[in-house]
């Protein structure tokens, strides 16, 4: 078997380019968005704030929050030719392949000519993806056409409003703020390094996106959360969680939604929310899920040193909102299209071609034998 760590698999640890977006795992723990720590923003923030800091590098004052979020409210009409495009989509798809088609199609209706204009794209990607998903999803499972242009305050707001036909609580729409700025920006992991390595061949924006959206699709990055998900909701209880994660590491299993590739001590994100994840069991009133959870977190910390990372405590937040489990990871696409198309725009900044080398382990060179001698 060949040693990971020597062969420099997953790149991990080597730097692969500049940001000035995002630090992750400073002092092991850390994260930041353009200097501002993850916790303050999660605390005092809404979602678009982070969005609009992602994309002009700078916090909103207020006119211009206002200006922004009135901006993103004009844009949730979804267009007739996607709208047919989403129709034709069967219920029986995985949510991340209907975003991704969605991306792509709104990519060929609203291609990106110029790269000055890409603000108005990315703004209109922020604001339709909710619809993109909502509307697939009430169409093919409740045989219902959403209005799409509804006037919610804010993106996780609309996205609740068009799944569950009514506004959310107070407490649901805070819920989804804190969600949505935890999952906005990360540095280089798979899904943005995509996007990066797309955008250095200065390719379009919905190219990058589309690209990006298949990245986090994998259990090993975002479809964490849904993985996990399966996962609790398979423990009847505490107990027989420990004694199912107890038998998962004996058979040396993957526990999705631990663990994670630069934190080495936690993932600041999780202890965030975790908490949001107490507060909705407790207005659920049914803290089995929680409770599962929170025995899983000991459990792999006592017997491994693994951490809960942002996705474990997601899949029940989603679930005590009534999300179904299918599409807590497009939900994470809704966020992370900030993070992604602020780094094309970085990455177009100071372009280079991203191409890096191999090192060749296949046979020396050797004629080609003619066809009847092989
Ligand atoms: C938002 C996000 O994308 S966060 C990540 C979401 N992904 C998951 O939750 C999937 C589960 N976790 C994992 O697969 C991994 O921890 C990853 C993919 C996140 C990171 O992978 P790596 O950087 O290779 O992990 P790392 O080097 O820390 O692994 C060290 C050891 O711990 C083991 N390990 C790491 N995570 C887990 C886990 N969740 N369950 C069981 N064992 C684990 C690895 O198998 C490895 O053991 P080995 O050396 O015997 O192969
Ligand atoms: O950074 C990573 O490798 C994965 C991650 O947590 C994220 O993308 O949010």
């Amino acid at each position: 078997m060949v040693d990971k760590a020597l062969t420099g698999a997953g790149l991990r640890g080597q730097v692969a380019g500049q940001t000035a977006l995002c630090t992750v795992g400073q002092s092991g723990s850390g994260l930041t968005y353009y200097g501002y720590d993850i916790s303050d923003l999660a605390e005092v923030a809404e979602f678009e704030e982070v969005a609009y800091l992602l994309a002009h590098g700078e916090l909103p004052n207020a006119g211009q929050l206002a200006e922004y979020k009135g901006k993103l409210k004009q844009l949730r009409k979804l267009p007739q030719a996607l709208k047919d495009v989403l129709e034709r989509i069967p219920a029986s798809a995985h949510p991340m392949d209907v975003m991704r088609t969605g991306c792509s199609m709104l990519g060929n209706l609203e291609m990106e000519t110029d790269f000055s204009q890409a603000d108005g794209h990315i703004e209109r990607m922020l604001a339709l993806f909710p619809a993109i998903v909502a509307y697939w999803y009430r169409f093919s499972h409740d045989g219902v056409r959403v209005e799409t242009d509804t006037d919610d305050d804010s993106i996780g707001a609309h996205f609740l409003h068009l799944l569950h036909d009514k506004k959310p609580s107070e407490l649901h729409e805070k819920v989804m703020h804190a969600s949505l700025i935890l999952y906005a920006e990360h540095e280089f992991n798979a899904s943005t390094f995509t996007a990066r390595v797309c955008a250095s061949t200065l390719s379009d924006i919905h190219s990058c996106v589309t690209a990006a959206i298949g990245s986090l699709r994998g259990p090993l990055h975002g479809g964490a959360n849904e993985a996990a998900m399966e996962l609790i909701e398979s423990m009847p209880n505490a107990d027989e969680a420990e004694q199912t994660l107890m038998g998962m590491l004996e058979r040396k299993e993957k526990i999705m939604g631990f663990g994670h590739a630069v934190y080495r001590e936690k993932d600041p994100r999780n202890a965030i929310i975790k908490a949001w994840s107490g507060k909705l069991a407790a207005e659920y009133g049914d803290s089995r899920l929680y409770d599962v959870s929170v025995r899983c977190e000991e459990v792999m910390w006592r017997e491994k040193k693994l951490f809960c990372n942002a996705d474990f405590f997601h899949a029940s937040a989603y679930h005590f909102m009534g999300i179904p489990t299918k599409l807590f990871t497009p939900i994470f696409v809704m966020s992370r299209v900030t993070g992604w198309t602020a780094h094309v725009k970085e990455q177009r900044a100071n372009n280079r071609i991203i191409r890096p080398s191999a090192e060749y382990t296949g046979p020396a060179p050797r004629p080609v034998p003619p066809i009847n001698q092989r």
